[in-house]
């Protein structure tokens, strides 16, 4: 799982067109989002996470944690981005993955939205610009190794 993480004033989707023959199934209210304030994470969930689903959640939410620790954000923005890496995972494993995330770091107390998977979304970000606002991470099953 390869991750994008920025620190931002605020991060708003649009949903436009599909990019799967099946993408997730949306209501009318999730076709736009916003959230202000907010660490914006986009994540490339890929083909090395299906040998283990579970321990790439974990990893990722304790990754997301630390950050936002770091740069106080008490909000994350969850957003499925295909474009971070070259071996993706198909994507119903990739789904059940940013789900996952979602769940756990609800669980732990943030404020959390995750854009629409399959979608192509235009977006607008706005990056702090401080020294930790742009981060990358990339985190693996156990036993495998980071491309
Ligand atoms: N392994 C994977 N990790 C993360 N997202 C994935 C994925 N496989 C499919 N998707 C989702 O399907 C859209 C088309 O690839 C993706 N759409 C996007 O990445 C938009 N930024 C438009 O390009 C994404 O929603």
């Amino acid at each position: 799982m390869r991750m994008l993480l920025i620190h931002s004033d605020y991060l708003e989707y649009e949903v436009k067109d599909r990019a799967l023959k099946n993408p997730e199934p949306i209501s009318e209210e999730q076709r736009k989002g916003r959230l202000d304030e907010v660490l914006a994470v986009f994540m490339s969930v890929e083909k090395v996470d299906e040998a283990n689903p579970e321990e790439v959640v974990e990893k990722a939410v304790k990754e997301i944690k630390d950050v936002a620790g770091q740069v106080k954000a008490e909000k994350i923005f969850v957003y499925p981005f295909a474009h971070l890496s070259s071996d993706l995972a198909k994507p119903d494993v990739a789904l059940e993955v940013l789900q996952k995330v979602e769940e756990k770091l609800k669980e732990e107390g943030f404020e959390v939205k995750r854009a629409p998977f399959g979608y192509y979304k235009a977006f607008k970000l706005s990056c702090k610009g401080h020294p930790l606002a742009e981060l990358s991470r990339s985190v693996v099953p156990s036993g495998e190794a980071v491309s």
